[in-house]
């Protein structure tokens, strides 16, 4: 990462029409550093015009698009810190990684060959061979092969792992996961799939129709929010639990199922007031999550991300 580089993206207000079509209206989102943001939402939401927007293609026709504070198009400090793989690849007729990876070491500050090296034996491509010549998932593999050799503090994935295999899918993964953590690089990655990215974004902001529905925190999210599985000597008085709200309740037999928000050590609090026989804390996917915490009224969420 450059030294003074701070690596936090944020869009404010981002407004885009396309002729009359207002593609984008009045996105907010935060990027962190170091952070890995999931940006979900189904086909045509405006996923790829909002990247295309942080990755200085675009110019908004409203609000301002940020990078450490500074507007990203035709920046060009901040831009060879950028790195992006879009959805739809494009290489030229005689593009090779070889001749690109001549090209980036031109163009990016911190091309690491060494790294380029070592990652030979990573993706399991030519170099020599023609980019266009090569299958779908060869392409992306090529593409991820450049743009982590390019040292980025920011990189930012349209769809990144449509087209990999499950193997070549941890691998990229493990890379970024590795850069995020040695050298605070931010990324942000947009995908059809919440479940894709579970278990590796801190941050998932839904989009839906040109607006951004929701940005949440999964540490937060998950942290405040219990499955519990349990029986009891007594009947539970729902009324006593003070600092939790229960947002699914079901009683099957003996045991009851419980979804409750709030502080942990005061749900078990609680349960313990009814001398219960077991308590099973039980994990929660973040499809779970996001489900029981917008609730009834995040009906458009649920279709969204289910
Ligand atoms: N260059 C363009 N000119 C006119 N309309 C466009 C253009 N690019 C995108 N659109 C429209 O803007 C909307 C958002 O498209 P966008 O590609 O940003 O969505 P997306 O969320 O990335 O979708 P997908 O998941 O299918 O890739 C769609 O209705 C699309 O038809």
């Amino acid at each position: 990462m450059s030294s003074s580089s701070l690596n936090f993206i944020e869009v404010q207000d981002l407004i885009k029409y396309f002729g009359d079509f207002k593609v984008l209206k009045g996105i907010n989102l935060h990027v962190k550093q170091g952070s890995i943001y999931g940006l979900i939402g189904p086909n045509g939401a405006g996923k790829t015009t909002l990247i295309k927007h942080i990755v200085g293609s675009y110019y908004q026709d409203g609000g301002e698009v940020l990078i450490d504070g500074e507007p990203v198009y035709d920046n060009s400090r901040i831009l060879k810190r950028m790195a992006y793989i879009p959805d739809d690849l494009y290489f030229n007729t005689t593009d090779t990684v070889k001749k690109i990876s001549k090209f980036y070491k031109k163009i990016y500050p911190f091309f690491n060959e060494k790294r380029f090296e070592t990652l030979k034996t990573v993706f399991e491509i030519d170099e020599n061979h023609l980019i266009r010549k090569m299958s779908k998932g060869m392409k992306k593999q090529a593409a991820f092969w450049l743009a982590i050799s390019s040292m980025p503090d920011i990189l930012i994935l349209d769809e990144p792992v449509d087209g990999l295999d499950p193997v070549t899918r941890r691998r990229v993964w493990s890379l970024i996961l590795q850069d995020v953590e040695e050298r605070g690089t931010t990324v942000l990655i947009s995908s059809h799939n919440l479940r894709e990215l579970e278990d590796v974004c801190d941050y998932v902001g839904i989009l839906h129709n040109g607006s951004l529905l929701m940005e949440k925190d999964l540490d937060e999210l998950k942290t405040d929010i219990h499955k519990i599985q349990t029986s009891f000597e007594f009947e539970p008085d729902s009324t006593k639990l003070n600092a939790g709200k229960i947002l699914y309740e079901n009683i099957l037999g003996s045991v009851h199922n419980y979804i409750i928000k709030g502080d942990k050590d005061h749900i078990l609090k609680w349960l313990n007031l009814y001398s219960p026989r077991f308590i099973d804390m039980l994990p929660l996917s973040l499809e779970e999550v996001f489900i029981y915490e917008i609730g009834g009224e995040g009906y458009e969420i649920k279709e969204i991300i289910l």
